[in-house]
């Protein structure tokens, strides 16, 4: 049996959306994110797989710009919304979308595709690899107090209706975007997402809360969480669940900090998609009352080895022959000379033997600098070819600030 895969048109998009939510299990969304996420939905980036008039498989892309090391905002595909009916899995439905996908991409001239995953184990196969970890957590905050730098107190801290200091909240966001790998520039609509509070999805918490941290009148912080009321026998047991927390500064963030921790009748903390290096993790008094669990977050594609490799920059000076494998989109496969250092790089195709081996996973890992090609070649993923190539190249990929990406798409 064979599908028509096609570019999604307008018309078609409740029934491609159905799909999608019934692979995710069928349980439907509010109207309100249903809308936002039909305008988000950029029909001509978007394919359907069809099965004669019944929609079987549902693939996006966002055009999104992704900072890389040095601070430039890459274009990078957004992958997202990716399903295949039950009724139709495993029949290489989604292959088929990942392979004209990764052809738009290319054609659109997009260096990059960018994804977070249902499950790791998906995409690999197609050229991605883990390029970003983030840190969930829940923190005992009748055991953990924090030491916080000096400043903190001249950070005042008020209650905000979250609509109503949405433009405010953005523009922190906004700031913080070019220092951090791994950040997507908004596109429009997108800010809305953090404001969706369907009362199905709380869980029994509060309605979301804003908190806004300012300096001398300027905003130079956010959090936005819900509250979980909870008692046992011996007194009031709430959870403190954060959604989003952005902060311009060291005090703005210890004081968001220690607000969130310390809030009457409140015994605990959780927060999920934190940063691995979030300087909190210093300030506490016990760091073991604070579980973390580290977990894969955005999987990262070399669309175009050349153009991706040369967008960032490198933190130690490298000049280095890669040979990369890349069966799924062999016009990457080859040598490839990179030369870089802090200020730009050049990466072209070369004839010169190789110093490292590699395929385009490999190089999907530590392209933001968080995950260093020397792990990956005591993995044995990773091979060398010329003795000091390793730890030059290792060096060089590696980034001072870890990539994070603040959100799934
Ligand atoms: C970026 C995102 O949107 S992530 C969201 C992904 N979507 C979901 O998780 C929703 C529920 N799952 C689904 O809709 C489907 O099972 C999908 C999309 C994951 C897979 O679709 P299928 O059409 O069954 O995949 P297809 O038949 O093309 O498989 C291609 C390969 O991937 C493998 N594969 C597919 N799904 C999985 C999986 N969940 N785990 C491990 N391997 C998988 C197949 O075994 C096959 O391997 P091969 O190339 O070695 O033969």
């Amino acid at each position: 049996m064979a599908t028509d895969l096609r570019v999604l048109r307008q018309d078609d998009w409740d029934e491609w959306y159905d799909n999608l939510i019934r692979a995710f299990g069928g349980i439907p969304e509010s109207a309100e994110e249903r809308a936002l996420w039909r305008e988000l939905t950029d029909t001509d980036r978007s394919l359907g797989a069809w099965d004669d008039d019944t929609c079987v498989g549902t693939a996006g892309a966002f055009a999104f710009r992704l900072t890389v090391p040095g601070g430039a905002a890459v274009p990078a595909a957004g992958v997202t919304m990716v399903s295949v009916a039950a009724t139709h899995r495993r029949r290489g439905v989604l292959r088929s979308m990942m392979r004209r996908q990764l052809d738009d991409v290319r054609s659109w001239g997009e260096p990059l595709a960018i994804l977070t995953a249902s499950e790791p184990e998906i995409y690999g196969r197609f050229g991605y690899g883990v390029g970003t970890y983030h840190v969930n957590t829940e923190i005992d905050t009748t055991r953990v107090r924090l030491s916080v730098p000096p400043g903190t107190d001249d950070v005042r801290l008020r209650y905000v209706a979250p609509a109503e200091v949405l433009g405010t909240c953005e523009a922190v966001y906004a700031r913080l975007v070019p220092g951090r790998p791994g950040m997507v520039a908004r596109i429009p609509g997108w800010e809305r997402l953090g404001l969706l509070d369907p009362e199905s999805e709380r869980e029994g918490a509060s309605p979301l809360q804003c908190v806004l941290a300012e300096r001398g009148g300027e905003a130079v912080g956010f959090a936005r969480f819900r509250i979980k009321a909870g008692w046992d026998a011996a007194g009031p047991k709430g959870t403190v669940v954060v959604q989003d927390l952005h902060a311009l500064d060291p005090a703005a963030h210890a004081a968001l900090w220690r607000f969130l921790c310390d809030i009457d009748l409140t015994s605990k903390v959780t927060a999920r998609g934190r940063p691995v290096d979030e300087a909190w993790q210093h300030m506490v008094s016990d760091i073991r009352r604070c579980s973390l669990l580290v977990r894969d977050s955005l999987h990262v594609r070399l669309v175009d080895v050349g153009a991706a490799l040369q967008a960032r920059t490198y933190q130690a000076p490298v000049d280095v022959v890669l040979d990369v494998e890349d069966t799924f989109c062999p016009w990457n496969t080859g040598r490839w000379r990179l030369t870089g250092d802090p200020k730009g790089a050049s990466c072209a195709r070369t004839e010169d033997s190789a110093d490292l081996s590699l395929t385009v996973r490999e190089l999907g890992s530590a392209y933001l600098g968080g995950v260093s090609l020397d792990s990956l070649a005591a993995a044995g993923r990773v091979h060398e070819l010329r003795q000091g190539a390793l730890t030059e190249a290792s060096v060089a990929f590696a980034s001072t600030v870890p990539p994070w990406l603040p959100h799934g798409f």
